[in-house]
């Protein structure tokens, strides 16, 4: 795919008797040669290109060559770029100078610049420039003045790196440029009209737009599992790509180019849903027919299911679905659903090899492909992984009204919030674009809302159905529990003794009191800058803001022409001259300046020419006058009048410079990653996660209790591991095995089991200052650091009861707390119907959570899951619960297991 490309390295020779390099003289300073190092190593005109030579020199022959021959025969360039010197005036002589060296002519390219300039001005029929190669070096003349040696290096700019790279003989990039010719030769597919005549292309979507509902029943009818592998299942491979001219991965990109975010977004999302079949990034593939065979059939040759972002919509350079119907005989089941976002959404079977292959070929814009994501793709995995859980949907209470719905039904990013024992949903902002992956941030679900062909409004408090997209944990954090009583003692060591005292016992009710008291002067939050795109999970230690703009240019939001509009639209005539064309990775500071009459045939994501002020879709417009070869249009008409500014996105209004993209403490989840990669942020601060290792104090219990621990923490994303020796039975073996984990500064060791003495613990650990001891209820538990600042924890407890009570209350909740995650506990309020027979017992007791009827509702004394601990406060006599036995009591429930999982239907 992407082979990494060397820079380009360009000199830039200025040939003139009076230019100079000093700009404190205006009248002769060298502006033509400032600005052609300006467009390639600012604008990045050429691809990968960098100036790395500058120089003036006057109009002799002798220096000319002298410069050149010194650039090119040392290897200082690949491409020399003169300015200046080419007209008719007797002192001009670089075409003489050039010709005079080069050892190969390349009339391709004078050519090119020729034909290019004489569209602009006939004056440059008196251009003498010529271009040739010289040892291994390319040399273009361009004209003397900024305005038309830029002109001219636009026309060339796009072919300059494959120049470089034949002349270089650089065998890898020549190898696949050959192999796509080979492969253009003998590919017999029948390119449809509408591909290769652009006059011929469709002017309205050939595929009817379906409902949601009946794109759901037809993955549904298409997902079957039927991948076993010796006897077992065997999930389907999946291969993610994305599609567009204009998507990059590296740093030092071209103007015109957009970072590729959806190829990673959707093998996150994926990732994180825990599908278990392979899932593979094919990165980025272009928009040309013969690459998108090329790349599909490895596809398919490797893969089950296919996922690609972008190319679907109504552009030219829109080959997606073409390609899968006339190259591969694909049957497309649908090509567009009513939705928005996500209109142009594609779902095609067909057999390769006699196998089916499935393609899901989702919208370029990253809104769009998320959501496609999580409506389409994950329901599907999940149902041919055969799990019951396909969307997660529920209900909640709208905070705010809505005014003038969409005529299509609407899936808005919106904030799911559990307060007061209710569901309520807000759409956080008003700005809900396609393009812009700033509306994930701070949302975890999707609201849906009907479509209206009158605008209507829906009211404020409207019970509303929401599609989770993040875990709804987030929705209720809750700290405080109440009525506790916990008692932490502070253990002072004494520096010169060695001995120990505790100090006088406080008396905490609120679990954040405790964590603050657990870890002050014990724990200093520690943090790690890793690479953005691994960092799914972690927790921003602190803001970011954006440091660029994006879209970086103007850019269209519709596959259609960029017009100037006048003011007067109907007296003026609505027929347009086609003279430029902007798809996706056109140069924005290449494009000419669009006049009256004039139109750009541009395509979505496309840079907006100068001069245009608002972009008709192609379904609002025909083809007026064709070439005489029935290719080309000439003239288009405009059907319908424009609006100004339609359909263009201004510079930064998804993103803008120094914009607030994250807050600190934000969770890295697929879309917060895409958005960082958006704007090239490619490093990020995170809390560090800690390495666990638990010891075992004693006996066999105290191993049954580790391992039940370490499988506490790993499902909620903590790692743990055992010792193998307990901490009495083999003290030498042991100290080898602590001395290891010793020189881990991100170490938290927590013992487990009883031991009649912490001194056993204490002498291991070099105990500091300011230890804590809380006391329970249900066990006492003791934090501290050593002198290395490495945490440690004993839980003074073998009852498998208490372990459970200990490491939902106290140890996940420190572990979120020391790795920056806002939420420390799950609590919400839930209903039961508790028997008369039910006793009191001032515990937490394990129960079953489940959500009927918009009310979450727990059952006690139950052996079936146990997916929850229930607060059953002591103050609860029994007569009471017995008057009340047919009423539902309320009861503050700590959610233990992932609570996703009890709202979920079809
Ligand atoms: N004339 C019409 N134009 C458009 C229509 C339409 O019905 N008629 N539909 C619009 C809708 S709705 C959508 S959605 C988009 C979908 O376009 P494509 O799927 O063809 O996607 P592209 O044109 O390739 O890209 C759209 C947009 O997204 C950016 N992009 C694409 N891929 C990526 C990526 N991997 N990472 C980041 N950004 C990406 C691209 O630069 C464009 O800006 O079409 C509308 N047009
Ligand atoms: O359907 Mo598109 O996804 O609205 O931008």
């Amino acid at each position: 795919m992407d082979l990494k490309k060397p820079t380009i390295k360009v000199g830039i020779l200025t040939i003139s008797d009076t230019r100079t390099p000093l700009k404190s003289n205006i009248d002769s300073f060298d502006s033509s040669g400032q600005n052609l190092i300006k467009l390639i190593n600012d604008s990045n005109v050429i691809e990968s290109a960098k100036v790395v030579q500058y120089g003036c020199v006057t109009d002799d022959i002798d220096q000319i060559q002298a410069k050149m021959t010194e650039w090119c025969s040392e290897r200082k360039v690949d491409v020399l770029l003169s300015t200046g010197g080419t007209g008719f005036s007797p002192r001009d002589v670089t075409p003489e100078a050039t010709l005079g060296l080069v050892q190969k002519l390349t009339p391709g390219i004078s050519q090119a610049i020729m034909n290019e300039s004489l569209k602009l001005t006939p004056m440059a029929m008196l251009s003498r420039a010529v271009s040739g190669i010289y040892e291994k070096t390319l040399i273009i003349n361009l004209p003397g003045s900024s305005k038309a040696s830029k002109e001219c290096l636009c026309v060339v700019a796009s072919a300059i790196p494959h120049a470089v790279s034949l002349i270089k003989d650089e065998k890898e990039i020549s190898k696949q440029f050959h192999k796509q010719l080979d492969f253009t030769t003998n590919n017999k597919s029948r390119i449809p009209e509408c591909v290769t005549k652009i006059a011929c292309r469709h002017r309205e979507s050939q595929f009817p737009k379906i409902s949601m509902k009946s794109a759901l029943n037809i993955l549904k009818e298409h997902a079957v599992l039927q991948y076993t592998e010796n006897n077992k299942i065997k999930y389907p491979t999946v291969w993610i790509f994305s599609t567009g001219d204009e998507l990059g991965i590296s740093k030092d990109a071209h103007s015109g180019y957009i970072r590729d975010t959806n190829s990673v977004m959707i093998k996150q999302i994926l990732e994180q849903d825990n599908y278990k079949g392979h899932v593979f990034n094919y990165g980025i593939i272009r928009d040309n027919w013969n690459d998108l065979c090329k790349y599909f059939e490895e596809a398919f040759n490797n893969a089950d299911i296919i996922v690609t972002s972008g190319s679907v919509s109504m552009g030219e350079k829109d080959l997606i679905k073409h390609v899968l119907k006339e190259h591969f005989e694909g049957q497309i089941h649908f090509g567009r659903v009513n939705m928005k976002p996500g209109m142009p959404t594609t779902f095609v079977t067909l057999i390769f090899k006699d196998k089916k292959k499935y393609i899901f070929c989702l919208p370029g814009n990253p809104v769009s492909a998320g959501v496609c994501t999580h409506l389409f793709l994950l329901p599907y995995l999940r149902s041919i992984s055969g799990k019951k859980i396909i969307i997660h949907s529920l209900k909640a209470k709208l905070t705010h009204s809505i005014k003038g719905l969409d005529i299509r039904p609407e899936y808005r990013r919106s904030l799911l919030k559990y307060e007061n024992g209710e569901l309520y949903v807000s759409c956080l902002t008003n700005y809900q674009q396609s393009s812009r992956l700033l509306s994930f941030v701070n949302s975890n679900c999707l609201l849906q809302l009907p479509s209206s062909s009158k605008k209507a409004n829906i009211e404020s408090s409207t019970i509303m159905d929401v599609i989770l997209i993040k875990s709804i944990e987030n929705t209720y954090i809750a700290p405080i529990l109440k009525e506790m009583n916990l008692r932490i003692e502070i253990i002072k060591k004494e520096a010169i003794t060695g001995n120990t005292k505790n100090e006088q016992p406080l008396l905490c009710s609120c679990i954040e009191d405790v964590l603050h008291l657990m870890t002050e002067n014990i724990f200093v939050a520690k943090t790690e800058i890793i690479p953005t795109s691994s960092a799914m999970g972690y927790v921003l230690y602190s803001s970011i803001n954006s440091s660029e703009n994006l879209p970086p240019f103007q850019a269209s939001i519709k596959d259609g022409y960029a017009i100037k509009y006048g003011n007067y639209w109907f007296q003026k005539s609505n027929i347009f001259k086609v003279v430029q064309v902007s798809v996706a990775g056109t140069v924005p500071c290449c494009q000419k300046e669009i006049g009256d009459g004039e139109c750009a045939r541009i395509s979505t994501g496309a840079p907006i020419p100068p001069g245009a002020n608002c972009v008709v879709q192609v379904e609002d417009t025909s083809v007026e006058t064709k070439s005489s070869d029935g290719k080309v249009e000439i003239t288009i008409a405009i059907l319908k009048e424009p609006k100004l500014f339609e359909n263009i996105r201004s510079i930064g209004s998804d993103i803008s410079v120094g914009q607030r993209l994250l807050d600190q403490k934000t969770i890295l989840g697929p879309f917060e990653i895409a958005l960082l990669r958006s704007v090239g942020c490619e490093d990020v601060e995170v809390y560090v996660c800690p390495s666990i290792h638990i010891v075992p104090c004693n006996d066999n219990s105290a191993y049954a209790i580790s391992h039940k621990l370490k499988n506490m923490l790993e499902v909620s994303d903590f790692k743990g591991s055992i010792f193998s020796h307990s901490l009495r039975k083999n003290l030498t073996k042991f100290t080898e095995q602590f001395d290891c984990v010793y020189d881990d500064v991100n170490s938290i060791i927590i013992f487990c089991g009883n031991v009649n003495e912490f001194c056993t613990v204490e002498s291991h650990i070099h105990i500091s200052n300011n230890t804590r001891k809380i006391s329970l209820g249900f066990g006492r538990m003791f934090v501290g650091c050593d002198e290395k600042s490495v945490v440690f924890l004993h839980i003074n407890t073998c009852d498998s009861e208490s372990i459970y009570n200990c490491a939902h209350i106290f140890i996940l909740p420190f572990l979120r707390f020391i790795t920056g995650k806002k939420k420390i506990i799950s609590l919400i309020k839930t209903k039961c119907n508790l028997t008369s027979d039910y006793l009191p017992t001032d515990k937490f007791e394990k129960a079953e959570l489940h959500y009927e009827n918009s009310d979450f509702n727990v059952t006690c004394f139950t052996m079936n899951h146990q997916s929850c601990l229930v607060n059953i406060p002591s103050s609860l006599d029994q007569t009471n619960i017995k008057l009340k036995a047919r009423k539902k009591t309320e009861l503050d429930a700590i959610v233990t297991e992932n609570s996703d999982y009890y709202f979920l239907h079809y």
